[in-house]
């Protein structure tokens, strides 16, 4: 089966060129309205479908974008593999503004965001073990070197509610007891719900800041993180642009992310809510319908 690739888009990045047969698509879903119409269209073969996760004007704050429509869209759209390409602090010294960060794991900071398609009536439990895909990240590291970016591959991402940037020493304590490299506000519930919907992800982190840690560098600022991504706009798009050449079209997904469904849900079917299946019928019908 051919791979379909989702993008998601975040700040910095709210369109992508080149698309032949480019066409923008409402995509209705029973999680209420995406974040914005798709940009659909297909890219030296590869079908692909963009979406800025904060709306074309920047108007979702990362607690209020609809994480649950967006996904549940992609995978209606018939998406396969979800590249999120995210502006990001780093606590790393060598992962320096500018640089681009392959994250595998993730801390959940988060709170009150729906994190979940399931719950009482239909009760899944997937794994977040590894919960990043290892051959979505091998083409997307190789499209962002070709693009000319300089690359890290593997980071521990922490997820943090916001809007509002960390204190010091919740920078200091993210850094130096918890381990993380890099933080953001948006990855987290979507890495959790592209599981749920059996759909390969990668988040690709655009450092922009040191965050407030960095004794040399001033508290983050949201001028140097504009200024950042504007230097670096061309390295995201050239990522883009050269992922058609690299992503294999392998099927099954070798780690398992198209099966992650497999052996999670828990509610016997008689006893199973009707109007949350119903509301299930994209992210899991692979399984229920089964
Ligand atoms: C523009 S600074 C804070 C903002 O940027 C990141 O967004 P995204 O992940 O969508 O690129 C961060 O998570 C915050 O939402
Ligand atoms: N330092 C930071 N903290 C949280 N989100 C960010 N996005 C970009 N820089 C950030």
């Amino acid at each position: 089966m051919a791979r379909k690739l989702g993008i998601l888009g975040g700040s910095g990045l709210y369109e992508i060129e080149g698309l032949q047969g480019a066409a923008w698509t409402e995509v209705e879903t029973p999680w209420g309205k995406p974040s914005d119409a798709f940009f659909t269209g297909s890219l030296n073969g590869l079908d692909l479908v963009f979406l800025p996760r904060h709306g074309s004007g920047h108007v979702h704050a990362p607690g209020d974008v609809p994480y649950r429509a967006n996904i549940d869209a992609m995978k209606r759209l018939g998406v396969t593999d979800i590249l999120s390409i995210s502006a990001c602090g780093s606590f790393r010294e060598e992962m320096a503004p500018g640089d681009f960060v392959a994250i595998d794991q993730f801390i959940d900071r988060t709170v009150g965001r729906p994190s979940s398609f399931f719950g009482s009536g239909c009760v899944a439990h997937v794994s977040m073990a590894h919960p990043t895909c290892p051959r979505l990240a091998r083409a997307a590291v190789a499209a962002a070197r070709e693009a000319g970016a300089t690359v890290h591959e593997g980071g521990t991402y922490l997820a943090m509610e916001g809007p509002q940037f960390s204190s010091l020493a919740e920078s200091r304590m993210y850094r130096e007891s918890w381990g993380a490299d890099i933080i953001g506000m948006t990855n987290m519930p979507e890495a959790k719900l592209a599981r749920e919907a059996e759909i390969c992800f990668l988040t690709l982190a655009m450092v922009t800041d040191y965050d407030s840690w960095h004794p040399d560098h001033g508290s983050v600022d949201i001028r140097e993180i504009l200024a950042t991504l504007a230097a670096n706009a061309g390295h995201a798009k050239g990522t883009v642009a050269a992922m058609p050449g690299l992503l294999d079209h392998e099927t099954p997904c070798p780690h398992g992310c198209d099966r992650a469904l497999e052996h999670a849900i828990m509610t016997k079917p008689a006893a199973r809510d009707p109007a949350l299946l119903a509301k299930l019928s994209a992210v899991a019908g692979r399984v229920l319908e089964a």
